[in-house]
């Protein structure tokens, strides 16, 4: 590890290491695809910047929490290329994948879809909802913790963004279709040559008509909608009525299209996925377990929790903030410089790529003591004021920040709230959790007995 002084921070040195284990032609490149989780998690002890060998190129992780805001906070350096540039192919050049004078655009035409009386709206139906998901539950009957709250987002996104009336078995298929579209992009993007998914393979035709579905489904939901003229004042009336604040021209039918694929993809297996984390941790932990179950009993006193109780659930929110901590849905992503730059004292070419990740920033000691502990008082009180400013990462930062986040939090503690007011989850005994890091960190099937509180 070389201690190395920056120019851009005077005030401090940064350390900068190269990750070990680099092996001939491949570089890191086989120990970032066979143990994601566990590579990423160990570089932080070598440096504040690392690099990492990818095959022939160099890419760099950017470790310590200043460094990453560095990255972060300055788009026009820190831009999306890379694996952005592929996904905008098949995405469409969509909000989560736009850059510069497009995203700012979109992104200033979206945003008062996600202000906090929208929220409110939005999330006012999301107990009624999982109340109905949650009424054929039985005593003693096992259920796939994951599948179901995929199952239970998918409607939950369907009514509140889109206010949609689709019966539910398409929006069923739409939520199969969803999951093979998400995973192929994942793979797409991450494929260094771009050849395999272009053969006639079984699993590139699925994924072509799954994609293909997916798209007709919400083109119908769109189609609707115009039909109708109505104003929901959802995320689809938003984009429908968005204007161009110079050019005065709205987005086309296609471009909505790309934008509502998008949202699913961000938004509906993220949150599912931090779901079944959460209850996933709550049976393993029947200590915890039980003071949410005493928090929601004294706050709710048997009513249905509502965007107002959020406050005054501050041991659940801290539980999933944990959670959000220990399986961060989003565990890495990228930025390619655009220009010859300085990070952590080194110079960096133009074209480089910068990794940044809250895997490695959440698990790191330094940071988090005892960070494989689930520990949800680390969020309560004082103790909260101790973590370090940017340690927490779980929706990014700058102009490219999750939109979602304050969505994504209200529903998870709305349905955490709703479902553990009535029902326990408790663990098949030899389930092991193996988290997936895929295009979301998955939880893989978490198989979990309902029992009634
Ligand atoms: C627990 C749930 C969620 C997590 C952990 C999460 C995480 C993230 C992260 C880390 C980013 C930034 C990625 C980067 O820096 O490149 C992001 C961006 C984004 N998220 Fe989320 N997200 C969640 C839920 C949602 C929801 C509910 C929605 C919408 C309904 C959503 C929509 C988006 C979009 C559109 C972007 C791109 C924003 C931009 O570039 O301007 N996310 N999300």
């Amino acid at each position: 590890m070389t201690p190395a002084k920056s120019s851009a921070q005077p005030e401090r040195s940064w350390t900068t290491g190269t990750a070990p284990g680099s092996v001939p032609l491949l570089g890191h490149t086989l120990a970032l695809w066979r143990r994601p989780l566990q590579f990423l998690a160990s570089l932080p002890a070598h440096g504040d910047l690392v690099e990492v060998r990818l095959g022939p190129s160099r890419a760099y992780l950017a470790c310590h929490p200043e460094l990453v805001r560095q990255v972060l906070l300055n788009p026009r350096v820190f831009d999306k290329g890379g694996v952005f540039d592929k996904a905008r192919q098949l995405l469409g050049n969509s909000l989560s994948v736009s850059r510069g004078e497009d995203h700012r655009y979109q992104r200033r035409m979206i945003q008062p879809a996600f202000h906090t009386p929208k929220i409110a709206a939005y999330t006012a139906a999301v107990a009624d909802d999982t109340r109905a998901a949650i009424g054929s539950w039985e005593p003693g009957r096992t259920l796939d913790i994951s599948d179901t709250m995929h199952a239970l987002l998918m409607r939950v996104a369907a009514r509140t963004l889109f206010s949609t009336g689709i019966d539910e078995a398409t929006i069923d298929e739409a939520r199969h279709c969803l999951r093979i579209v998400s995973d192929g992009i994942y793979k797409r993007t991450m494929a260094p040559l771009g050849i395999m998914e272009k053969l006639p393979t079984p699993g590139n035709r699925r994924y072509d008509r799954a994609n293909a579905r997916l798209r007709q489904i919400v083109d119908e939901m769109i189609r609707e909608r115009r039909r109708s003229g109505a104003d929901h004042g959802d995320l689809l009336s938003t984009l429908l009525r968005a204007e161009h604040p110079e050019t005065g021209k709205g987005l086309d039918d296609g471009e909505v299209l790309d934008q509502v694929v998008t949202f699913l993809v961000a938004g509906s297996e993220t949150t599912a996925s931090t779901l079944a984390f959460v209850f996933h941790l709550l049976g393993a932990h029947p200590e915890v377990e039980k003071r949410v179950h005493a928090e929601i009993d004294e706050v709710l006193a048997g009513r249905s929790p509502t965007f107002e109780d959020l406050p005054s659930l501050e041991y659940t929110r801290g539980v999933i903030t944990e959670s959000l901590r220990l399986y961060p849905p989003s565990w890495m992503a990228m930025r390619v410089t655009a220009a010859e730059t300085e990070l952590g004292g080194r110079t960096v070419p133009a074209g480089t790529m910068i990794l940044y990740s809250a895997q490695a920033l959440h698990h790191n000691p330094e940071l988090f003591p005892d960070p494989e502990r689930f520990d949800p008082e680390r969020w309560l009180g004082d103790r909260a004021k101790e973590v370090e400013r940017g340690a927490l990462l779980p929706f990014g930062a700058g102009s490219h920040k999750c939109i979602g986040d304050v969505l994504a939090l209200t529903e998870t503690a709305l349905i955490v709230a709703t479902i553990a007011s009535r029902w326990r989850l408790r663990p098949v005994p030899g389930t092991t959790l193996r988290p997936e890091p895929k295009a979301t960190l998955e939880p893989g099937p978490l198989p979990m007995v309902c029992e009634p509180r």
